[in-house]
């Protein structure tokens, strides 16, 4: 796959951030720009800054040194009319289980400024389109799992956003709505989306992604596409060359000292 290189301004800037938890330095340095239509696979170790690198671009992260620009706007401005074109699905979701469906999805478009009848079908049609037809009117609390995620998906969307943040957000999702929710994302990018993709799912990052970007220890150690990569590390799949490049060889030893410990009696 090629990396798009769009003409017009990067949708999203890094230069040497830089995030520190305490004593802790968290994120070491980081140089990162990001074009119209590209979908990044964030990937990394646990613990390896991911989240933090989203919440900082999000504005959820106030405290880090280094400059971020998302559209052309230096985030530590005051202005937040930015954020009107982002979309974010997080990782563990503030989703309000006491209402419904229709009542939260109406309610987070109105945030965004969108007419209450306007976004009330939209968000009927999607989630007819998620086989959720029968629950827009159930309370969120009588969800299953995949369907809280579904909900979350469609509340990140009804803005139509120009840049979308995912944190791992399939968790849950049966195999056919991961086929359907791979094709979205890719049509979307076709559209001109941008899409920041984190999840240790390695072989749906392999297939989804027009862009890899590796981070260990708070620094990219790779950024290419699958292909470059492959070529790179002469590995086979992106979970080898997740494995090589985060110097990670020894699952097998880990693996009997941790059932010998579960043996332990
Ligand atoms: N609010 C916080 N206070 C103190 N330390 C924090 C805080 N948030 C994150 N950290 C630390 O920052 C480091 C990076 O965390 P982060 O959540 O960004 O990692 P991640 O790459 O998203 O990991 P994972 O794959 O497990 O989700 C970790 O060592 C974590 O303990």
């Amino acid at each position: 796959m090629v990396i798009i290189h769009s003409v017009n301004q990067p949708i999203l800037s890094i230069q040497n951030l830089e995030k520190s938890y305490g004593a802790k330095q968290v994120l070491n340095g980081i140089d990162l720009t990001v074009y119209q239509g590209q979908i990044i696979g964030y990937i990394g170790p646990n613990g390896a800054g991911k989240s933090t690198t989203v919440k900082i671009m999000l504005g959820l992260e106030e405290h880090f040194s280094g400059r971020v620009e998302i559209f052309g706007n230096d985030i530590s401005d005051e202005h937040v009319a930015y954020k009107n074109r982002i979309g974010y699905v997080p990782e563990v979701a503030e989703i309000y289980d006491n209402l419904t469906a229709h009542e939260y999805l109406t309610f987070i478009g109105e945030l965004y400024g969108l007419e209450f009848d306007f976004v009330d079908q939209k968000a009927k049609k999607l989630m007819d389109l998620f086989g959720l037809e029968d629950v827009y009117h159930s309370r969120i609390s009588s969800f299953s799992k995949g369907m809280k995620q579904k909900t979350l998906i469609i509340s990140s969307l009804l803005h139509n956003p120009d840049l979308l943040f995912l944190d791992e957000p399939i968790g849950g999702l049966d195999a056919n709505s991961v086929m359907v929710f791979k094709e979205v994302l890719a049509q979307l990018a076709l559209q001109g989306k941008t899409i920041f993709y984190s999840s240790h799912i390695m072989d749906v990052v392999e297939k989804i992604s027009n862009r890899i970007i590796l981070l260990n220890d708070g620094k990219i150690v790779a950024d290419g596409s699958f292909q470059e990569l492959r070529q790179q590390n002469q590995e086979g799949t992106l979970e080898e060359i997740f494995n090589q490049l985060t110097g990670f060889d020894e699952h097998r030893e880990m693996a009997e000292e941790f059932v010998s410990i579960v043996q332990e009696m």
